[in-house]
């Protein structure tokens, strides 16, 4: 597995700290990222492969500081967002999952290869010749996995990849997301998302206020917020 380490590190918008004090090291298969809205989750998320980079302190990926190594991170590091829409950028299944591969040096055959491998993996072959915006959400979200892992990342991070699933497609992209054999972070509210996770951080406000084996961290998160466990 691959080593995240955040070191001293804060994030402010403009004069507004909103991630501070931030010391971890993650290098665990599983991780969840849970907090209340606004309490900094997609900040860290988006951290680990340079999106948005810290005000004070560092974060590295295998040794290789974000700040600095971006462009190199992000070849490491796929990212999924909330909505699919947003990362589907090609008219069809098949052409979107290619995108990836457009600035590698694989042949037609080795790209079309590897896209007929990814989309049989997301269960998407059927839909290799469809337009993309055709596609359920469930699907949509597939295509955005399929996208991302067709550039062999060492890590998927996820940032709330469910929030607008119903509860049917929620359930398959979380059952998806936890038998990927790659190393993944994911950012949710779906608590139920983590059972199986390895470690599971919560943040409130900025800081890190539990970190722990699922049950025990979701049962902190429940107690800050005053939810019954
Ligand atoms: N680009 C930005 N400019 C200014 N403030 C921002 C920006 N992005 C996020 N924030 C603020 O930073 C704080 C943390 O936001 P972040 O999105 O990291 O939280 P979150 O825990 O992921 O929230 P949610 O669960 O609602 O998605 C929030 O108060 C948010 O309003």
């Amino acid at each position: 597995m691959s080593e995240i380490c955040f070191t001293g590190v804060q994030h402010a918008y403009g004069a507004r700290v909103v991630l501070d004090g931030i010391d971890l090291r993650l290098s665990e298969q599983r991780i969840g990222i849970i907090g209340a809205n606004g309490s900094g989750k997609s900040t860290l998320a988006r951290m680990i492969n340079g999106l948005v980079t810290p005000t004070e302190g560092s974060v590295t990926f295998d040794g290789m500081d974000v700040a600095h190594h971006g462009k190199d991170v992000r070849r490491k590091v796929g990212f999924i967002f909330t909505d699919p829409d947003n990362q589907i950028v090609m008219p069809t299944v098949g052409e979107d999952i290619a995108f990836t591969l457009r600035r590698t040096k694989l042949s037609k055959a080795e790209v079309s290869a590897k896209v007929s491998a990814i989309a049989h993996r997301f269960g998407l072959t059927d839909h290799l010749e469809h337009p993309a915006h055709l596609l359920s959400g469930g699907q949509k979200q597939l295509l955005a996995l399929a996208s991302v892992m067709v550039g062999e990342p060492a890590v998927l991070v996820a940032d709330e990849p469910t929030t607008l699933l119903d509860a049917r497609n929620a359930r398959m992209i979380a059952q998806v997301l936890t038998d990927l054999p790659e190393q993944v972070v994911v950012v949710t509210h779906q608590l139920e998302l983590l059972t199986d996770f390895d470690r599971v951080i919560v943040i409130e406000e900025g800081k890190v206020a539990g970190d722990d084996a699922p049950a025990k961290a979701i049962s902190r998160y429940r107690a800050l917020l005053e939810l019954p466990s």
